[in-house]
Parts: C-alpha cells; sequence; structure tokens
C-alpha cells in the first residue's frame, strides 16, 4: 500500500467539477490534477470559488457533478478516517478549542492515526514539541489555545499538520492572519515538509515566489494554469482582477528555481 502511494505520480485528479447551491452556479467545468510533491497556488479575486474548491477538496461539500479522485482513487471510495489521515486542511477561519493548551491543539494532529482509546505515546509528545519549536512558539506550549492571537493560532494549526504528517495538505489563505514575517515564514514551512500542497493566496508575489504551479479562478471557472512566469501577465492580471500592473522577472531565493515573476502594481488607474 505505502509503495502503491509512493508510485502515484498524481495526488489529486479533479474531473468537470461543479457546483450549484440553490440558484447559484459557484464552480463550473474544473479540471486539473497535481502531481506529488508539487507546491501549488489557488488564487483568484474575491468570490471567485477558492475556498468553495478547497471544501470539495476536503469533503466539506458534496460537488453537484464532476469526480474527485485521490492517489487514483474516487474520493467516495475512501471512509473518513482513512482521508482524514492522510489529506490535512488549514483554514482561515480559527476555530475556537475552547480550554485546549497549545500543546493539546497540536497533538490533535496525531488523532486521525491512532485507534480508539490509544494513548499518546512518548514519540508523539516529541513530535508534537518539535512543531511547536518549528513555528516559534515553544514558550507558549502550555497556554491556553484561545489566549493567543490570530496569528499564532495559525501557526499552532500549521504544527498540527506537520504532526499530522499527511500526504496532501490544503490550506485556505493560511496567512491571512499573519504579519509579514510569519506570512513568509509559515509558506516556507509548509514548502519544506516536501509533500504536496494546494494553497489558496491573495498575495499574488508571495504565490509567485513560492508555487511550482498556479491555478487561476475567476467566477468559479479555472480561467488559467501552469509555472508562475507563465501566468503572471499584466493581461491576466487586468483580465481576472481589474488592476493594472506591470510584470517583470527576478532572481529567486530558493534552490532549483532561477527566475520568479514579481508584480508591481500600478495604483489610480481606475480615477
Ligand atoms: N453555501 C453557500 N450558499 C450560497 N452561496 C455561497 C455559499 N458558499 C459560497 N457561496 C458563494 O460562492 C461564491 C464563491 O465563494 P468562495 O468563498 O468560494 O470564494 P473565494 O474565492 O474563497 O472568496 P474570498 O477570496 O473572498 O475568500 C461567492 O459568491 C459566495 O457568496
Amino acid at each position: 500500500m505505502e509503495d502503491a502511494k509512493k508510485s502515484q505520480t498524481k495526488v489529486i485528479e479533479v474531473r468537470d467539477l461543479a457546483l450549484k447551491i440553490d440558484d447559484h452556479q459557484i464552480l463550473s467545468d474544473i479540471n486539473f490534477s497535481i502531481d506529488t510533491g508539487k507546491f501549488v497556488g489557488l488564487i483568484g479575486p474575491n468570490g471567485a470559488g477558492k475556498s468553495s474548491l478547497l471544501r470539495s477538496l476536503y469533503r466539506y461539500t458534496t460537488p453537484t457533478t464532476g469526480e474527485i479522485v485521490f492517489l487514483g482513487k474516487s474520493l467516495c471510495h475512501y471512509s473518513r478516517q482513512d482521508y482524514a489521515r492522510q489529506v490535512a486542511v488549514v483554514l482561515q477561519e480559527i476555530p475556537d478549542h475552547f480550554n485546549l493548551s497549545v500543546f493539546d491543539v497540536v497533538a490533535m494532529g496525531v488523532l486521525p492515526h491512532k485507534s480508539l482509546f490509544s494513548a499518546v505515546s512518548l514519540q508523539d509528545k516529541l513530535a508534537v514539541a518539535s512543531a511547536i519549536d518549528k513555528v516559534g512558539l515553544s514558550d507558549k506550549t502550555r497556554q491556553p489555545f484561545s489566549y493567543l492571537s490570530g496569528g499564532e493560532k495559525q501557526r499552532v494549526l500549521i504544527a498540527r499538520a506537520i504532526v499530522q504528517q499527511p500526504v496532501f495538505l490544503i490550506m485556505d489563505e493560511p496567512t491571512s492572519h499573519l504579519d509579514v514575517k510569519y506570512q513568509i515564514q509559515i509558506m516556507e514551512l509548509a514548502k519544506s515538509l516536501n509533500i504536496t500542497v494546494l494553497a489558496s493566496f491573495h498575495d499574488l508575489n508571495l504565490a509567485g515566489a513560492l508555487c511550482d504551479e498556479i491555478l487561476v479562478l475567476k467566477e468559479g471557472a479555472l480561467v488559467a494554469d501552469g509555472k508562475p512566469l507563465d501566468v503572471f501577465n499584466a493581461q491576466l492580471l487586468a483580465d481576472v482582477y481589474g488592476v493594472c500592473a506591470s510584470v517583470s522577472s527576478v532572481s529567486c531565493p530558493y534552490e532549483g528555481i532561477e527566475q520568479v515573476p514579481h508584480i508591481r502594481y500600478h495604483y489610480g488607474y481606475a480615477l
């Protein structure tokens, strides 16, 4: 089974996906796949359907039509627990983990791997402590989660995902509460996990610098996908976001990538 998982080149395939709620067509005709180990950014303006698409992928929402295939098998053939063991989710809304400490919230990451009533082992505790350290919150390990700032809570949820050791990590605007240092740190951390990631972004320069591939949603449809340098251009930014911008190519700090796009917005054009 482990070997079968590793040999899959595609972690996720989305085929002809559409989502309609009441009379509202939220997503239509979505087709894409993500290869193992890729870090993919999902971008698009407010209301484009990014969260709706991600919700379908982590099984919160059932698409109206189409199919999602995870590691070669249709999602409907996975039990909830089996899927939860392999897919971690970090959301922009921060759940209120009433009365739980930072340690307890991060330790929830080991639960999908445990049978009912089995205890958290010493090895689990070390993994939890190590993940808390990685996100820079060791000094807050015993603090109640509810006392943390929005950015600190977000970092705790990333630590929980690290502990879960998923095959696939889905992140819905994970940097929305973070200051610029932690925006970069958290996304670099997600990248360093060397797992397959699909993350939605509003910061296009951050997405362009970090992602192997970009998916662009507009009004519920996938209008572009490819490498950041191929996707980001002035025409696309005008068409999708209605902004005037120029895109240049700059050298990249990350190993294996030579050039990344850099977007410069021109303000005042809408006046
Ligand atoms: N349960 C629902 N019922 C009706 N409409 C919905 C529902 N969920 C989402 N929508 C609508 O679907 C569209 C896409 O919403 P979604 O939250 O997926 O967009 P988004 O790209 O994530 O936006 P943002 O960048 O603002 O977070 C919006 O018009 C939203 O109002």
